[in-house]
């Protein structure tokens, strides 16, 4: 797995806004947005293209197009919702499924509670995303969900990471060609499973809810 850790002072500034306690769910969103557009500026370095002719006003010339099949983007309901618009708007072409997992926060577990994905991913070039990597546990799962499909290459996207977390999707997806771009690698895990510092509960924090 190639892992990069996004190093910008603007995403360090947004993300610093993010993680303060008293930045309230519209603002939220909003910098989850923009940071989403910052972090696909580098997790789709190597969008699969080919080569096409056009007529520009003065000459012909050869540029790119996206490639057949288009990409799949993958959002974890529900906080990985938060982050779609953002990379939608870099890559408007991309098909959209939808994997909804919840962690069981007692047991630290994911179960999947709703799925609407192409059945045969053969061939396909995907984009998982989630803002928060904790144990590994829900993005392990969603990665081998893809693969198991017959994804080709899968690239996660999270805007934090804790080291523990990091390690396990490592070693479940050993074999497979999988990339993580992170907006920041966090320093650990607390006793309920939370990234320290962190930001809290995404899902919380961009919704307004309390689970
Ligand atoms: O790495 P893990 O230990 O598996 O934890 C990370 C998961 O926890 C959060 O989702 P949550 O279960 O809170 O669901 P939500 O998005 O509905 O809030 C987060 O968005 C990840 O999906
Ligand atoms: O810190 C964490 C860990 C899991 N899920 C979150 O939303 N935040
Ligand atoms: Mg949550």
């Amino acid at each position: 797995m190639r892992v990069h850790v996004a190093d910008h002072p603007l995403i360090t500034h947004k993300l610093t806004v993010l993680r303060d306690r008293d930045t309230p769910s519209p603002t939220f969103r909003a910098l989850t947005n923009e940071l989403m557009t910052l972090l696909a500026y580098e997790a789709t370095r190597n969008v699969r293209v080919v080569e096409k002719r056009i007529e520009t006003p003065v000459t012909s010339t050869v540029g790119v197009a996206i490639a057949e099949p288009r990409p799949l983007v993958v959002p974890i309901l529900r906080a990985g919702l938060g982050m779609l618009d953002g990379l939608m708007q870099l890559l408007p072409t991309a098909e959209v499924g939808f994997l909804g997992m919840a962690r069981n926060e007692e047991t630290l577990q994911p179960y999947t509670y709703a799925e609407r994905l192409p059945d045969d991913l053969s061939d396909r070039q995907c984009f998982v995303l989630d803002p928060m990597l904790a144990t590994g546990g829900s993005l392990a799962a969603a990665i081998h969900f893809l693969f198991d499909r017959g994804a080709v290459d899968v690239t996660a996207i999270c805007i934090l990471g804790a080291p523990e977390g990091i390690e396990r999707v490592e070693r479940e997806v050993e074999g497979h060609d999988v990339t993580l771009v992170l907006g920041a690698l966090d320093e650990r895990l607390n006793e309920q499973g939370y990234i320290v510092p962190g930001l809290g509960d995404a899902g919380d924090r961009l919704y307004g809810t309390v689970d």
